[in-house]
């Protein structure tokens, strides 16, 4: 595996009961891509990112993050130091204050007693303000999260991501609760900071017009097969025609 791939699928195929949701998949991500998974509901997207995400394993296959077995990262202190999650629903807690969930991006590092102090002495707050100063919500520190608009909310996990610095972000639809304008600004400033910060990421998106904006490679899955797998600017819109079988629609 050369030192640039940060990923690497090898043959990886997933079922649940008689449904197939990954058949045979093999692909190579190298470090600092921004690539975007589009297809179809049901095409395996979801799938595939929990495989990264180790939350599902795959019934065949290899899966290599950075050179290791994907096994390597089942401890959540490997793992969070490489992968970060970000997903439609937030995964915030509502009742706490922005900065604790800005700082639960720490909490693989801390021990027990310093994540429980820092419930009452937030640890480390001056690093949340800077994260949240990133994002544009500097005078949010001490808002409670359920208070937020979901534009902001998915702003808060975006500073708890630069908090954890994973070298790979897994965005799962992160953009699918939001409306239009609070969408490309979410998509904008995840691709603008994993650029400064040099992560990659994979981010399954419904938008092809959003992928197409914002990401670098698209890779398109229909049925759990790779049905293609371009650069951004080389889609065509045929292919993506395709890919949703639009067709019979026109
Ligand atoms: N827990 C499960 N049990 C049974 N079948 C499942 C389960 N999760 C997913 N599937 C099936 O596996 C296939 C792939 O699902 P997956 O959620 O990965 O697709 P997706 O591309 O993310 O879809 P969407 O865009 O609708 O989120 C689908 O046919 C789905 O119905």
């Amino acid at each position: 595996m050369s030192i640039q791939n940060i990923i690497e699928i090898n043959q990886i195929s997933k079922n649940y009961e008689r449904k197939i949701a990954l058949s045979s998949l093999s692909f190579v991500v190298e470090k600092g891509e921004l690539v975007a998974l589009i297809g179809p509901s049901g095409a395996g997207k979801t799938t595939l990112l929990n495989l990264l995400a180790t939350i599902l394993q795959p019934d065949s296959g290899e899966l290599f993050v950075d050179s290791k077995p994907i096994s390597h990262y089942s401890d959540q202190k490997k793992r969070a130091k490489k992968i970060g999650i970000i997903r439609q629903q937030f995964d915030l807690v509502g009742q706490l204050a922005v900065v604790h969930n800005v700082l639960a991006g720490r909490l693989a590092d801390w021990g027990l007693f310093k994540s429980l102090f820092s419930l009452f002495i937030p640890q480390e707050k001056q690093a949340a303000l800077q994260a949240l100063e990133r994002v544009g919500l500097p005078d949010k520190l001490y808002e409670r999260t359920s208070n937020l608009s979901g534009g902001e909310q998915q702003r808060v996990a975006l500073a708890r991501l630069l908090m954890q610095k994973p070298e790979i972000i897994l965005a799962d639809e992160p953009v699918a609760s939001l409306d239009p304008a609070r969408a490309e600004d979410i998509l904008n400033m995840l691709t603008k900071i994993a650029k400064e910060e040099h992560q990659t990421v994979i981010a399954s998106l419904h938008s092809v017009e959003y992928a197409r904006k914002y990401f670098t490679r698209l890779i398109a899955l229909k049925n759990g097969e790779i049905f293609f797998d371009l650069p951004a600017e080389q889609v065509t819109d045929q292919q993506l025609q395709e890919l949703y079988q639009l067709k019979e629609l026109n």
